[in-house]
């Protein structure tokens, strides 16, 4: 028998499986709602303007094309962790946070879950909320990590099941590792109150828990950087010392340059700068050293005062045509005369709604009305657009009724 002969057929993608059904149908009206990319009104991929003059200011400095260090673009890495922890973050003055850029919000979270699997005092087991990134548990077992869940996302109110949430934080062995959606909560676009995260961080410091936040959408929430890495701070005011992921795919449209960083906060100084050798150690084996491409032009947006506030601006923008294609949808629903409440349509928030409909109903969404999205009920609100909402609330309400 041929050496391979024994692999067996792997299931398509749950996220990525959908671009690829939504590229075979033949149908003109077809509406991707599937991958988490931002799409402009016209169902265009958008690239930032403040991205383009960035990349050409990068360009025009000639520069060479040698390795990076193993962490990275230094001065990207300096900005993402100011963009994420900001100015006034005591760690981040007294030198306390190591940083190293990684390839996007994946590679950020794998080289999370390898360094906690290598040093982490306590169980080798990470708590993840129900439902999560449908990549979550693959990263985190791929890292030799043991993958347990807590209770997140309520069916019945299609929100936030805030008491089973700290209930389960409360219940987990002390000192359990557990990762926290920092903003634009992925599926379900549920996030919790900031009234709400203090209480999360009380129940996170009382079970001395480790927590893991995973950042990919900062300013793609609300708009505003600052308030969307508002739980992180918090924790870290409150003297949590987390880990974070970031990924600029989304808020600088960066999804193919594959942008990201990983970060720890550690006590002392001497603590970070051995946390920094290891991780060194940890990434040398994996890929050496990351791409500088799209580093030096995030790094251009983030440290360009004009470009940055340009950037800013877009990131509202993008924000802000989300929020409005909430409203149209759940407005156009209502017109039809549908009979179910669709304001979590509105309430959510970030690239995603949780529309409620089964398998089955997402399935024949994209069967009978070619619109394509994952079959948890998860739409990507950025694939709506005035031109294509009408036909979705259609196909939805004939469906749901
Ligand atoms: C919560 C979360 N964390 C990390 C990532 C990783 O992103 P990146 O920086 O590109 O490695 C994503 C992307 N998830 C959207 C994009 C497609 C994907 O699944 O990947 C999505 O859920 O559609 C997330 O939604």
């Amino acid at each position: 028998a041929s050496v391979w002969s024994t692999v067996p057929q792997g299931p398509p993608d749950a996220i990525l499986g959908i671009t690829e059904a939504f590229k075979k149908d033949s149908n003109s009206e077809k509406i991707n709602l599937g991958v988490g990319a931002y799409r402009d009104d016209k169902g265009k991929p958008y690239v930032l303007p403040s991205v383009k003059q960035a990349e050409q200011k990068v360009m025009q400095q000639n520069l060479d094309k040698e390795y990076a260090g193993i962490t990275g673009v230094p001065d990207f890495t300096k900005a993402a962790a100011l963009l994420a922890y900001g100015p006034d973050s005591a760690p981040l003055k007294e030198g306390r946070v190591a940083i190293t850029q990684s390839i996007s919000g994946t590679g950020a979270l794998r080289i999370g879950g390898a360094f906690l699997q290598r040093f982490y005092p306590g169980a080798k087991a990470i708590y993840i909320p129900t439902p999560s990134w449908a990549n979550h548990k693959a990263v985190f077992l791929d890292s030799g990590l043991e993958v347990k869940q807590y209770r997140y996302y309520d069916k019945s109110t299609i929100g936030l099941d805030f008491d089973g949430m700290v209930a389960d934080i409360k219940a987990m062995p002390k000192g359990s590792i557990i990762l926290l959606h920092a903003c634009a909560h992925n599926p379900t676009g549920v996030d919790p109150t900031e009234e709400q995260w203090k209480k999360i961080s009380e129940a996170v410091k009382e079970g001395d828990h480790y927590p893991f936040f995973d950042m990919a959408y900062q300013g793609f929430a609300s708009g505003d950087t600052d308030k969307d890495a508002f739980a992180l701070r918090y924790f870290v005011e409150q003297g949590h010392t987390p880990c974070l992921a970031q990924s600029f795919a989304k808020n600088m449209g960066l999804y193919g340059e594959r942008v990201g960083a990983f970060s720890i906060v550690t006590a002392t100084k001497e603590e970070k700068v051995k946390v920094d050798s290891q991780v060194k150690i940890l990434v040398r084996p994996l890929y050496s050293n990351p791409p500088v491409h799209g580093a030096r032009i995030a790094s251009t947006i983030l440290n360009d005062a004009e470009l940055n506030k340009q950037w800013l601006g877009e990131v509202k923008d993008m924000a802000e045509r989300i929020i409005k294609m909430r409203a149209l949808l759940k407005e156009n629903l209502e017109k039809l005369g549908s009979k179910r409440a669709w304001n979590h349509i509105t309430d959510q928030i970030g690239m995603f709604a949780y529309t409620g409909l089964t398998a089955e109903q997402m399935t024949k969404l994209a069967e009978e009305h070619s619109v394509y999205a994952t079959k948890d009920g998860r739409i990507s609100v950025a694939g709506i657009t005035s031109g294509n909402v009408g036909r979705l609330a259609e196909a939805i309400y004939k469906i749901t009724g």
